[in-house]
């Protein structure tokens, strides 16, 4: 007979059996798939956090996905703006951008946060490129237009070979929401959306919104009203009623247009839970929100 404890051992090991087997399927599903991954919110600023993002992307590559990151950083800007004493400015969300903020996000995002994410992927055993829009033409910037807003731009084209390049021969591209218009001048873009429309251009099996929240909450001040599949439809439906408000309505807006341009799935997840990426992507449950065109199956 099994004491308690032995039982308890055996169930821990099945649960744990039972996890790594439920990932076969959809590593053999995805390998050679490119899945794009917005990195920002709580896993960007707890440090064990950011070490277990960065494992999960190596693991990714390691069987055979290939991951295209991109990343966030706005509360760095404003710690760098803060130094400078250049007051961070808002509106609708995005960072009223003039020719001095201008330099200091080029300066904090390209030339800081995209490093660290390089060297900690690197350092985790992968092996990273950093770019931003600039880099091999890759994203072409437009003014978004808006009175007062400065320089903050939209994306115009997207030319993909580079990151083609880079994730044919085991690179993981990871990419700073920096771009330049024909002429040059450089823009500040949301990266939320420039996540999007590189999981649209790419042709992308999945995009994937790291967060600092569950996911789509049917009430937003209750992590228990998780809505963890919906659909394009019932997606623009809450925008239209207000469930989905704020700083929800960029993200689910950009998951919406990748899913209309052929991405199969768009997914937003709570970067505060370990190895959110992984319990996202190989198991059967995953952990945030789902939204994918109809007839889509996890
Ligand atoms: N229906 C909703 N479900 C979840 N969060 C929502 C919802 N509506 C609005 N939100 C808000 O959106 C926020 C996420 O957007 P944001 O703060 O811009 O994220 P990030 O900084 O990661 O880009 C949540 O913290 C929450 O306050
Ligand atoms: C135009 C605009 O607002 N750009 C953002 C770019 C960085 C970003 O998107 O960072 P998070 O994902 O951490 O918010 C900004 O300047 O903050």
């Amino acid at each position: 007979m099994l004491t308690e404890k032995e039982l308890s051992q055996q169930e821990t090991e099945a649960m744990r059996v039972k996890v790594l087997s439920e990932a076969l399927p959809y590593i053999q599903q995805f390998a050679g798939r490119t899945i794009v991954v917005k990195y920002g919110g709580a896993a960007m600023k707890d440090s064990t956090l950011k070490d277990q993002v960065m494992r999960d992307l190596v693991f990714l590559a390691c069987v055979g996905v290939r991951p295209v990151l991109v990343h966030g950083g706005g509360p760095e800007i404003n710690s760098w703006l803060d130094k400078l004493g250049i007051e961070p400015q808002f509106k609708n969300g995005l960072r009223v951008t003039d020719a001095p903020t201008m330099d200091v996000v080029e300066m904090v995002l390209v030339g800081r946060v995209n490093k660290e994410i390089v060297a900690l992927i690197n350092q985790a055993g992968g092996s990273a490129v950093g770019l931003c829009g600039k880099d091999g033409n890759l994203i072409t910037a437009r003014p978004q237009g808006d009175e007062g807003i400065g320089f903050v731009g939209e994306v115009s084209s997207v030319n993909t070979k580079i990151l083609e390049a880079l994730v044919k021969s085991g690179y993981i591209p990871v990419v700073s929401s920096v771009a330049a218009d024909e002429a040059g001048q450089s823009y500040n873009i949301n990266a939320d959306t420039i996540a999007g429309e590189l999981a649209a251009a790419l042709g992308a099996e999945k995009l994937i919104l790291m967060t600092d929240t569950a996911g789509i909450l049917q009430d937003p001040k209750d992590p228990s009203t998780l809505l963890p599949q919906l659909d394009i439809q019932q997606a623009r439906e809450l925008m239209k009623n207000g469930v989905v408000s704020g700083g929800m309505i960029p993200k689910v807006t950009c998951c919406v247009r990748s899913l209309a341009q052929g991405v199969k799935a768009a997914h937003i997840i709570d970067g505060r839970i370990n190895h959110s990426l992984l319990l996202e992507i190989l198991t059967d449950t995953g952990i945030g929100s789902m939204i994918v065109a109809s007839g889509y199956q996890r």
